[in-house]
């Protein structure tokens, strides 16, 4: 198993599967400068790592819209995920290929979350929510019952939403907003209770 990507983001991914005893083959990363992230190699290119069609991956690239560019140039490989051993995750949910969780998660019953999706440390997906591909939901964000996240969305670090809040796609979420009504594609929202400040552009 490899990881593409070999940031801060890859770090914390090596160190969620060595709590479930797994341990990664090594890096790819087109910084030729990298050659070791923690105690793993670093390869430049996929003939480099002598990858086999067998080898699964996880793309380690915290932003969204790049791990969505690089998870469409891999077309055709397999996907694992890293889910930490101190994470909660209900039998009743589901989680796509891809996909890391970090330390203390939880993800309650009959939760749905997509693709290459990022739930980071600390947070709380409580039930019935559906979170789409590419998302990134930040440390100590809650996302309360019945609440849906579009493609490409981030949640900022500590940000709280209510239940039943429908958010786009692509949006940013600032850090520590809270989320009362629904939010439209592309929107950047901050503050309590969250406001639009500005539209990203569409990709
Ligand atoms: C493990 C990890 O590191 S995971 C990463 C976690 N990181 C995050 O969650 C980061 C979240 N990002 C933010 O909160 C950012 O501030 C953003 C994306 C909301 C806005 O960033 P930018 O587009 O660069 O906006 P900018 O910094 O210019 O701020 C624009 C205005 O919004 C305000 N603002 C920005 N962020 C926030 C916020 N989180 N809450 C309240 N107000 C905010 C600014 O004060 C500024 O107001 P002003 O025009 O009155 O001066």
């Amino acid at each position: 198993m490899l990881l593409y990507g070999a940031s801060g983001h890859a770090k914390v991914i090596c160190e969620v599967l060595e709590s479930q005893g797994r341990i990664p083959n090594g890096l790819i990363d087109d910084n030729p400068n990298v050659k070791t992230l923690l105690d793993y190699s670093v390869y430049n290119t996929l003939q480099q790592a002598a990858v086999v069609p067998e080898d699964e991956f996880i793309i380690s690239i915290g932003s969204n819209r790049i791990r969505k560019i690089v998870a469409q140039k891999l077309n055709g490989v397999q996907f694992t995920n890293a889910v930490h051993s101190s994470a909660v995750i209900s039998p009743r949910s589901s989680i796509g290929q891809g996909t890391v969780i970090m330390a203390n998660v939880s993800v309650n019953v009959h939760s749905v979350i997509g693709e290459h999706v990022i739930l980071n440390t600390n947070c709380s997906i409580d039930h019935d929510c559906v979170v789409d591909n590419f998302v990134h939901i930040s440390p100590n964000v809650a996302l309360a019952g019945d609440v849906q996240v579009g493609e490409g969305t981030q949640v900022g670090i500590g940000a709280c939403v209510k239940q039943g809040i429908r958010i786009g796609k692509w949006v940013m979420i600032g850090a520590g907003a809270v989320i009362i009504r629904d939010v439209p594609d592309h929107a950047v929202v901050v503050g309590n209770p969250g406001r639009i400040i500005k539209m990203n552009e569409p990709v």
